[in-house]
């Protein structure tokens, strides 16, 4: 594996610098840091560490194990045979020409080099010389998909591949522009508030409740005009744009006309922000915003819809195969904090959501897939018997074999058990299901290749020990 895998260099390792290095990371990357802070490795190695606890936990399936992490005194050596060099050091353009110009020079020809301005285009960037693209991430890096991509095409078309291959949303510009295109949108949002708080019109939490209680949640499904669309009412568009057109020349924006950042203004805004949230640090600030990312991903997940839709190619990029004790391994993942309890531990109804994967795959496996689901036959679950037998915590890895007691006619006779990472057995969930046809929902037998698929498997897992398996409730255990 490690003979494989490629190595980014992430130069500037703050916030940004810091998000990226966990992407790459935790995508089975080596990652290379380049940043005179002597904090660095510190700071780095606490967002890497909120990293761990919160991506894992978007994906049904493991990640790839996670590359080197190395730190660097040397920019010549940081990027010495490099496959993508990320820089990320402050916002000004002086600083960006002097290190993108060394960047440029030291780097693989073949390596790309993305800035992840905020702003700056790449005719800025490569006013002196460098040949570096704009790919411009969102906070947090390693949550988030959105990178804006700014450059020429056969510069950006690559760099658009690894940053799938990562999991990220590519979106190629058609032309450069001062702060791309979902900063403009950001600095408007920006540049309003500040006015509603100088203004006295409200505070900066008030705002904030104005953002996360009503729009901030539709934007993350459906974005801007979608959901004018659906504003418009039946007529649409064109309705919503004739009722709300006029208000475009009504004193409802102040857009063009910024407040100076005057002492006072400065301390103002701070001063609310700090009673508004000071009572909580900056790292546990961002575990609560990577928690709600986490959920909000993972529901768009279900429908597909904007972000969550990137995910689900990107989980079905990820590898899922091997055995355990002469089993297949049908479910292999990290066990987020939303999967916890007030007990600390895994909640009781996620050994079954677990199982509920490793069912999946196992259909899958014996061709009764998307594809044949859709061709209107499944699988129903009709029992389960779960037996708790470990706790397993946030964080820890976990891995389902599953065995086929019965593959026969209609039935399907699953025996999965769930490993922790140290090789406890943390539960067995037996579960019996009946093929069905999604048309008339009644029972019905599978098609002859599923069926000889299943029942090939039934034949080699019979002589396996199934110990466990046909208990009913209640009944003693060995030893007990
Ligand atoms: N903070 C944010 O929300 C976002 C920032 N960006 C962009 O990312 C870039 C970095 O911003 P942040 O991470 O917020 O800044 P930051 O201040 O957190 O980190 C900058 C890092 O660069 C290092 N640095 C300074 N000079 C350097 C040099 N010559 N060589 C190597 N490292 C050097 C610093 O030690 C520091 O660790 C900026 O271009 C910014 O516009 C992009 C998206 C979001
Ligand atoms: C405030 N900002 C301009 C640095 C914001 C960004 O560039 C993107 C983000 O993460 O919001």
């Amino acid at each position: 594996m490690s003979a494989e895998r490629r190595t980014a260099t992430i130069v500037g390792g703050g916030v940004i610098g810091g998000g990226w290095a966990a992407r790459f990371l935790l995508n089975g990357w080596n990652v290379r840091v380049f940043d005179p802070d002597p904090e660095a490795e510190r700071k780095i190695g606490e967002i890497i560490d909120n990293a761990r606890r919160a991506l894992p936990g978007l994906y049904d399936r493991a990640l790839p194990d996670e590359g080197a992490l190395t730190f660097f005194d040397d920019m010549a050596e940081a990027v010495a045979g490099v496959d993508w060099v990320q820089e990320s050091v402050p916002e000004q353009l002086a600083l960006k020409h002097k290190v993108l110009g060394a960047l440029s020079q030291l780097a693989p020809r073949g390596a790309v080099i993305g800035s992840s301005t905020s702003g700056f285009k790449p005719s800025e960037l490569n006013a002196e010389g460098a040949r570096a693209i704009v790919a411009h991430p969102f906070n947090p890096v390693y949550l988030l998909p959105l990178v804006e991509l700014v450059g020429t095409p056969e510069r950006t078309g690559p760099a658009a591949e690894v940053l799938r291959s990562i999991g990220m949303f590519p979106l190629i510009l058609r032309k450069e522009i001062d702060a791309h295109i979902a900063d403009r949108l950001l600095e408007a949002v920006w540049r309003e508030s500040l006015w509603l708080v100088k203004d006295g019109v409200a505070t900066t939490e008030e705002i904030d409740e104005a953002i996360r209680m009503a729009f901030g949640i539709r934007w993350a499904q459906m974005g801007l005009f979608e959901t004018y669309r659906i504003a418009g009412g039946e007529a649409g568009m064109k309705h919503f744009m004739a009722q709300f057109g006029p208000a475009l020349s009504w004193p409802w924006t102040k857009l063009m006309d910024v407040p100076e950042f005057t002492p006072e203004l400065v301390d103002l805004i701070a001063g609310q922000s700090d009673a508004q949230s000071g009572h909580l640090s900056i790292r546990q600030l961002e575990r609560l915003r990577d928690d709600n990312i986490v959920g909000m991903l993972r529901a768009l997940k279900r429908s597909g819809s904007g972000a969550g839709g990137v995910l689900t190619s990107h989980e079905a990029a990820l590898d899922q195969a091997g055995s355990k004790d002469g089993l297949p391994i049908t479910a292999q993942r990290q066990v987020p904090s939303s999967w916890t309890d007030y007990n600390g531990h895994m909640n009781e109804t996620h050994y079954l959501e677990a199982a509920s994967l490793a069912t999946d795959r196992l259909m899958e496996m014996v061709g009764a897939g998307p594809e044949y689901i859709a061709s209107g036959r499944s699988y129903f679950t009709v029992e389960s018997h779960i037996r708790y037998m470990d706790e397993v915590r946030a964080g820890e890895q976990i891995t389902v074999t599953t065995q086929v007691l019965k593959g026969e006619g209609k039935k399907m006779h699953l025996f999965h058990r769930l490993w922790r990472a140290d090789g406890a057995l943390a539960a067995t969930i037996e579960v019996l299901l009946l093929h069905t046809d999604l048309a008339t929902r009644r029972s019905s037998l599978p098609d002859q290749p599923v069926a000889e698929a299943l029942a090939a498997l039934a034949e080699k897992h019979a002589e396996m020990d199934s110990c466990g398996a046909g208990r009913f409730v209640g009944e003693r255990r060995s030893g007990e």
